[in-house]
């Protein structure tokens, strides 16, 4: 992983409860991180001491290398878990508004927020004020608001939270075509599935502590029991009785089993084919969602 973000040792208390411990992990350029955990766990606290909306206890932020400058926070482009955008100004306006502030052109304001507009499906409702569109609108205009002054470091708080899946599809790829430019992108999320499907790297963190960093595969490999998958035609009973073999989940055809570390999983699978004929054989992949509950546990 590159350090184009690297938070380390962050640590932060309100009163006398200590939220964040020790956290340590890299945003490297071009990289999609998600950041997950549970309600409570910190992410938000993580985010805002990045952006600079509050101050770490110890610890530092850096940039290529550098701490973070305030001129520098001022460019990142951040999606806050509350939302801040004006209700009563329409959505074309604020964001050429926003990308003005951010020192862009008029022209060039205009021409991200149109491009923003069309790619988030809101051309149609850019001229109603923000208040008027529904939640989910509104969420994309919040994205189109992070990403409107052409940022080189994205920070999203929950950036999927209220969108249907089509929407979700379009912000991806939206967040796509920044990373593929080098950007890089640290997103919080409770959707395990999209956060599967979408980031490169993944931080988890529970109880203001970071439990696993690495990429996607990295993680699966990391947690992958020898597990596999027999799905037949009749009934796989039979895997009860067989040595090596510790059934996780049997329904009828299809099993779930371990193997121990000396027994041949071909052998396994002959003894299948012996009794008829095999639909799916092989090692089951746990999901992120499977990850985050044995890491988190
Ligand atoms: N200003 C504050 N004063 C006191 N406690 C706070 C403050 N902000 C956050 N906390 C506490 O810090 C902990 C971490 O909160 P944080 O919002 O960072 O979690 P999170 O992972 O973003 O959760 P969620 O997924 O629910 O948004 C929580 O226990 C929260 O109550």
């Amino acid at each position: 992983m590159s350090d184009a973000l690297r938070i380390e040792g962050v640590n932060r208390r309100f009163g006398d409860r200590q939220v964040l411990s020790d956290i340590t992990f890299d945003v490297g350029s071009g990289r999609m991180t998600g950041f997950v955990g549970a309600n409570g766990a910190g992410k938000t606290t993580t985010m805002r001491i990045i952006l600079g909306v509050l101050a770490a206890d110890s610890g530092t932020v850096t940039w290529q290398g550098s701490p973070l400058s305030k001129e520098q926070r001022r460019q990142i482009g951040y999606m806050p878990e509350e939302r801040g955008l004006y209700p009563k100004m329409s959505v074309r306006e604020q964001l050429i508004y926003l990308g003005r502030l951010h020192a862009l052109t008029h022209e060039r304001a205009k021409r991200n927020a149109a491009d923003l507009l069309e790619r988030l499906g809101l051309s149609e409702r850019a001229e109603e004020p923000l208040q008027q569109l529904s939640l989910g609108n509104q969420q994309r205009a919040q994205i189109a608001a992070a990403l409107v002054h052409e940022p080189v470091l994205l920070v999203l708080d929950e950036p999927f939270s209220g969108l249907d899946p089509l929407a979700v599809d379009t912000v991806v790829s939206v967040l796509r075509e920044r990373t593929s430019a080098g950007v890089p992108v640290l997103f919080s999320s409770h959707q395990l599935d999209v956060v599967e499907r979408l980031c490169d790297d993944l931080v988890i963190i529970a109880a203001g502590q970071i439990r696993a960093t690495g990429t996607r595969d990295e993680l699966r490999s990391r947690y992958a029991e020898p597990r596999y998958e027999l799905r037949v035609d009749g009934d796989t009973g039979w895997l009860r009785d067989h040595p090596g073999v510790t059934v996780i989940d049997l329904d009828g055809d299809r099993a779930v089993f371990d193997l121990a570390g000396a027994a041949d999983d071909q052998v396994v699978l002959r003894e299948a084919l012996a009794r008829g004929p095999v639909r799916a054989f092989g090692p089951v992949v746990p999901s992120l969602a499977e990850i985050f509950r044995e890491v988190t546990r």
